[in-house]
């Protein structure tokens, strides 16, 4: 047969060698397969197209350390995310798994000092660099400075200076972030040998947070220099006063724009200089690094910048930059700020962070819950049952079912409608568990002015929508169902709905290859918890239901609940850094 270049689909073959590799791992193959399907060409980078998830992404969520540094040492990308924005080192962080944490970091810190040693050799583009090009407004300096920004007061009193992506909006400053701010300044300035006649530069305005925070030093600054580039921010700028206040002089534009501009060093230089931009990446900070030099003042000078605040890329950037800036001759101290609600915010003298014990990086999650329904084939769709469900509501009473309406063994609190009955002495039976059901304030509450439902006797005090506890887990499948095929309809590709959310509560879908829907309930703040919905099925569901003889997977009569997958999940959500 003549074979010649063109009739090879690679692009197919990377793609199926690829999902090969990534099932592998997640079916916990031995290392060796996974290692020969490596040298036939499996590729290493590969991001499945179902959820972006690449092999190292199943290495971590397996807690595989094997697999995971095979991955490395095979060139693994240690960077890149899934599409729900997850690095595999934010997978190994969430299972508290500091091993293969670990090694992913030093392998960023590793690939991110070769690529810089590259880039400072070479003025062209390294080829090595394998990366997809952001062109939205968080990702392209030039999308971002010519897109429009709003400033707002959200209903919690916080400023917000945000920009549109897509149709995601992306706050570009926050008010919350004040206490870092305090804290930078307090750091930079409080104790400067030259603190009564400060000359500071900040680059990027913001909200102003930094800026109003050194002009309200004890001892105003000497002289104030502003680089800002946006022009709807120089325009907030000029309303709220700034252009006007003695000591303060505003460079329009970028920073770049000013690195051999008189304009900037005509002083002398700097005592202090801060940075924090939007829309650039390390190697523009780098860049800035480099013109710091002739920015400083003298040897007491102090030069600060914002980091981020996702931990694998912090813990990767602290390091990379302190050996940057070591080349060109600046010494560099870290100081760990906790920033907790409430309270006076502590500092941590501590040299390294200690994400795996501290509340630091918590998602805001007052109750939570999880609900599995079968496969679709298994039950018809509009009488889908729940075949498990569970609870972490700390205040609301659990409320019962319909007679007969429930599987028997979907939950241990949960008992029909009968059980819970007025009886003979007028007292209404409470159960003891803190768990709740579907109708709780999670807002599941999508049929309460439905007449044609029944109000069944009997149900709980905390009722919010008048259905027993069945029939308004059937309302959720049902929501789901026509909402996954409201977006299949409306894109031409085989897009997947993941979650949606109303002001009391968000909702987040994980359906399995075989057709598992897991559906998790949580507080509207809530960051996506797909991958939570993940672990519980790669981990208790497949351990305990799929693996355990004694669930009858297609049985129409029984739920997946039994001890050991209930205690597991239980054990999983609350060990996940999800439930606070
Ligand atoms: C995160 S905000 C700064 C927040 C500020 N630290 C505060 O306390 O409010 C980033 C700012 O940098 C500006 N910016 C982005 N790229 C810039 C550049 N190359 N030069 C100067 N300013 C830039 C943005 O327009 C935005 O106002």
């Amino acid at each position: 047969m003549d074979c010649t270049n063109q009739d090879i689909d690679y692009e197919g073959v990377a793609a199926q060698l690829g999902d090969e590799l990534i099932q592998k791992i997640f079916l916990d193959a031995p290392i060796e397969s996974i290692s020969a399907l490596l040298e036939n060409g499996a590729p290493v980078w590969y991001q499945n197209l179902s959820e972006g998830l690449s092999p190292l992404h199943a290495a971590a969520y397996m807690q595989n350390f094997s697999v995971a540094k095979l991955l490395l040492e095979k060139g693994a990308i240690w960077n890149s995310v899934d599409y729900l924005k997850y690095t595999a080192g934010d997978v190994a962080l969430s299972l508290n798994n500091q091993a293969i944490y670990n090694i992913i970091r030093d392998a960023g810190i590793r690939s991110e000092l070769l690529l810089s040693m590259l880039d400072t050799r070479s003025q062209q583009p390294t080829s090595l660099l394998l990366q997809e090009i952001d062109s939205s407004a968080a990702g392209s300096a030039d999308v971002f400075l010519s897109s429009k920004l709003e400033f707002i007061r959200d209903e919690f009193g916080q400023d917000i200076c945000s920009v549109k992506v897509g149709s995601d909006t992306i706050g570009v400053m926050m008010g919350w972030e004040r206490p870092i701010m305090k804290e930078t300044v307090s750091i930079l300035c409080d104790n400067h040998p030259n603190a009564s006649k400060l000359r500071i530069l900040n680059v990027g305005f913001g909200l102003g947070i930094i800026d109003g925070l050194f002009q309200s030093l004890p001892i105003q600054p000497l002289q104030h220099v502003i680089v800002e580039a946006h022009p709807d921010v120089l325009a907030y700028m000029r309303q709220h006063g700034w252009y006007e206040k003695p000591g303060v002089k505003i460079l329009e534009g970028r920073w770049q724009d000013y690195i051999d501009s008189p304009e900037l060093v005509e002083g002398g230089g700097f005592d202090v200089v801060y940075t924090d931009t939007f829309s650039e990446n390390y190697s523009d900070l780098r860049r800035f690094f480099e013109i710091c030099p002739r920015l400083l003042a003298n040897s007491d000078s102090v030069l600060s910048f914002f980091n981020g605040l996702d931990a694998l890329f912090y813990d990767v950037y602290t390091r990379v930059s302190e050996l940057d800036l070591e080349r060109i001759g600046i010494n560099t101290s870290w100081i760990d700020v906790d920033i907790l609600p409430g309270g006076k915010h502590s500092v941590r003298w501590t040299d390294s962070r200690n994400y795996f014990s501290l509340p630091i990086y918590r998602l805001p999650v007052p109750h939570l819950i999880v609900a599995v329904y079968p496969k679709l084939e298994q039950l018809p769709l509009r009488h889908c049952t729940c075949v498990y469900y569970q609870d972490w509501h700390r205040t609301k009473r659990p409320k019962p079912s319909t007679p007969g309406g429930i599987l028997p063994a979907v939950s241990q609190v949960i008992a029909p409608t009968y059980v819970n009955q007025t009886d003979s002495a007028g007292n209404v039976s409470s159960f003891s568990s803190p768990r709740n059901t579907l109708a709780s304030s999670t807002g599941i509450v999508v049929a309460v002015n439905d007449k044609s439902q029944p109000n069944v006797q009997g149900t709980s005090p905390n009722n919010d929508t008048g259905l027993p506890f069945d029939e308004e887990a059937k309302l959720v499948y049902g929501v789901v169902i026509s909402l996954r095929n409201m977006v299949k309809k409306l894109s031409s590709r085989d897009e997947q709905f993941v979650n949606y959310r109303t002001s009391s509560y968000r909702l987040h879908l994980f359906e399995t290859a075989s057709g598992y829907k897991f559906v998790m309930l949580s507080d509207p703040k809530a960051d996506s918890l797909r991958f939570v919905l993940r672990q519980i099925y790669i981990g208790p569901f497949l351990e305990y239901v799929v693996r355990n003889p004694l669930v009858k997977m297609d049985s129409r009569e029984q739920g997946i609940d039994n001890e050991y997958f209930r205690a597991s999940v239980d054990r999983l959500v609350r060990g996940l850094s999800v439930f606070s």
